[in-house]
């Protein structure tokens, strides 16, 4: 690969367990060190990556790297999509699910050198053309949920330090107490202009890839690059069917269960009684009806060796 001229890292300080601002200059002046130009952009407020990564990518950047999770990979994302610049990402969030999909180190999650062994996977990376989804007009490159798992990401974020220390334990409490309370919500969900799924359901997952959380393969055959979302559907109302479903997800026997179905394509439309939260790869967007669209091959990212060849159509 073209190594790059310029690299701009935008660094969000709010996320992860801690600062990292010192390990970020390490990787800023190790990249210096191969000749390469690079500004250290740190972000003020949400938002604000976004306008920062659409600025680099009409500079010229050629690499905008987010240093941060996964709030602030999708952020970056939102400026870069359409345009020629690359995303890369250093993995100093608190669940860094992109990271992970992509096979970069994210454990243990406050470990100064795993920022240095992923900013050298990013010196061997190639850049890849994907898809991306949009709801609402914000795309993202994880997933959308519409449901209970929304609900927890909207009583969860903006999630303190202290919670983000819990890690995943907090999320799953969260989630069981909130199971206890989800009210019986009734989806109808299209797909392609299909009506596929009408009745009561818990949560509508939206992927572009395959983690969910960090912790499951949600979607084990989507494709970053194949110009197709994928469709998981949870049926069932109250806690004994979240469980049922948390069971089977965790044991990865989800997709054997007949109470889910599963689906691919272009354009899904999520109705729902009553309305329901939407969230985008963490984040709180907004609630039902909701319509979630591909957009393929859109946005060009920094695929280090260590991204299983599985996440990709075209191995090129
Ligand atoms: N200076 C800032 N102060 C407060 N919040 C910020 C600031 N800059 C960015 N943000 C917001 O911080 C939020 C959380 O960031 P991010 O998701 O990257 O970290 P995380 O929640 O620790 O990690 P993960 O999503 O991987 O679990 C983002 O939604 C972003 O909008």
């Amino acid at each position: 690969m073209q190594p790059p001229r310029r690299v701009m890292i935008i660094y969000n300080p709010a996320a992860g367990p801690r600062e990292m601002t010192r390990e970020i200059q390490a990787v800023a002046r190790r990249w210096e060190g191969r000749g390469w130009s690079v500004i250290i952009r740190i972000t003020e407020r949400p938002g604000m990556a976004t306008e920062l990564a659409h600025e680099a990518a009409l500079e010229g950047f050629d690499w905008v790297v987010a240093a941060g999770g996964d709030g602030t990979v999708n952020e970056v994302a939102n400026g870069l999509v359409g345009l020629p610049s690359a995303l890369g990402v250093l993995p100093v969030g608190t669940g860094n699910v992109w990271a992970r999909q992509l096979g970069l180190p994210t454990y243990p999650l406050v470990h100064p050198l795993r920022v240095q062994v992923a900013a050298q996977l990013l010196e061997a990376a190639r850049i890849h053309l994907i898809d991306v989804g949009r709801a609402n007009g914000r795309y993202f490159l994880l997933w959308a949920g519409i449901g209970l798992d929304a609900q927890v990401a909207q009583q969860m974020e903006p999630r303190d330090r202290g919670t983000k220390r819990l890690g995943a334990l907090a999320y799953l409490i969260a989630a069981a107490l909130i199971a206890r309370d989800f009210p019986a919500m009734r989806a109808t969900v299209f797909i392609d202009g299909r009506r596929r799924i009408r009745g009561r359901t818990l949560v509508v997952l939206v992927a572009n890839a395959q983690l969910y959380g960090g912790l499951v393969r949600i979607a084990p055959q989507a494709l970053l690059d194949d110009g197709y979302l994928n469709i998981c559907v949870f049926r069932g109302m109250g806690l004994p069917w979240a469980l049922r479903h948390f069971i089977n997800v965790f044991g990865g026997r989800h997709l054997q269960d007949p109470a889910v179905k599963f689906f691919t394509g272009r354009q899904v439309l999520v109705e729902t009684r009553p309305v329901v939260p939407v969230q985008v790869d963490g984040e709180p967007i907004g609630h039902t009806p909701m319509v979630f669209e591909v957009v393929p091959r859109s946005l060009r990212i920094l695929v280090p060796p260590t991204a299983p060849a599985s996440l990709f159509r075209d191995s090129t």
